[in-house]
């Protein structure tokens, strides 16, 4: 497959190291921040409003991500709106958001949209990896990989190329490369 470049707007620089990393020599990201207000709502409508904006900003294709931690205690939640979670929370402060549940089962979302140009409809493209919340562990990674555990590892204790073969940014990006091979 012959490269094809995408710009990626994340005002977020361990996302782009680690898309950047997945996606080898097959994209080749730029990337730009633009200040978007995310809404509330769901995973889906979520990356496609944050899609849509970008898009009218640089006034070009964009490609934006959208993450999510959803407790299965918590009926989801914080799900898309983890950021602010664990801003106010940390590691411990999630923790305990479960500690008076026996079901520490999570899951971690991450949603890539990708839009033409403004007006141009979002595509989107999602991975998901299941795992539970565990007292923190490990000094790799960012954010709440140091809580998140799959298969016996924290994502902190994983290095960085191995956290890239299970995460749900892989996942993810293992579909816009497989529409990329397909629409190119
Ligand atoms: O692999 C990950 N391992 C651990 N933590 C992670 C991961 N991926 C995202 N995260 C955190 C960052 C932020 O606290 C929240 C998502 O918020 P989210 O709005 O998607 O990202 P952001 O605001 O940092 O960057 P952006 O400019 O792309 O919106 O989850
Ligand atoms: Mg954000």
């Amino acid at each position: 497959m012959s490269s094809t470049k995408i710009n990626f707007i994340t005002g977020n620089k361990n996302k782009l190291v680690e898309a950047r990393a997945i996606l080898g020599d097959t994209v080749e990201l730029s990337n730009q921040n633009v200040e978007i207000p995310e809404i509330q709502g769901s995973l889906e409508e979520i990356a496609r409003h944050k899609c849509r904006k970008a898009a009218i900003a640089v006034n070009g294709p964009v490609l934006v991500e959208d993450s999510a931690l959803e407790f299965r205690a918590l009926k989801g939640l914080p799900g898309p709106y983890i950021r602010c979670f664990y801003s106010a929370l940390g590691d411990d402060g999630l923790c305990k958001l479960l500690a008076g549940f026996d079901d520490k089962a999570a899951t971690a979302v991450c949603t890539f949209a990708f839009s033409a140009g403004p007006g141009s409809e979002p595509l989107l493209f999602q991975g998901r990896t299941e795992g539970k919340i565990v007292d923190k562990r490990g000094e790799g990674g960012f954010a709440f990989d140091p809580i998140f555990e799959v298969e016996g590892q924290t994502y902190a204790e994983m290095n960085f190329a191995y956290k890239n073969t299970v995460s749900e940014r892989f996942k993810a990006l293992e579909k816009l490369q497989d529409w990329l091979r397909n629409t190119a």
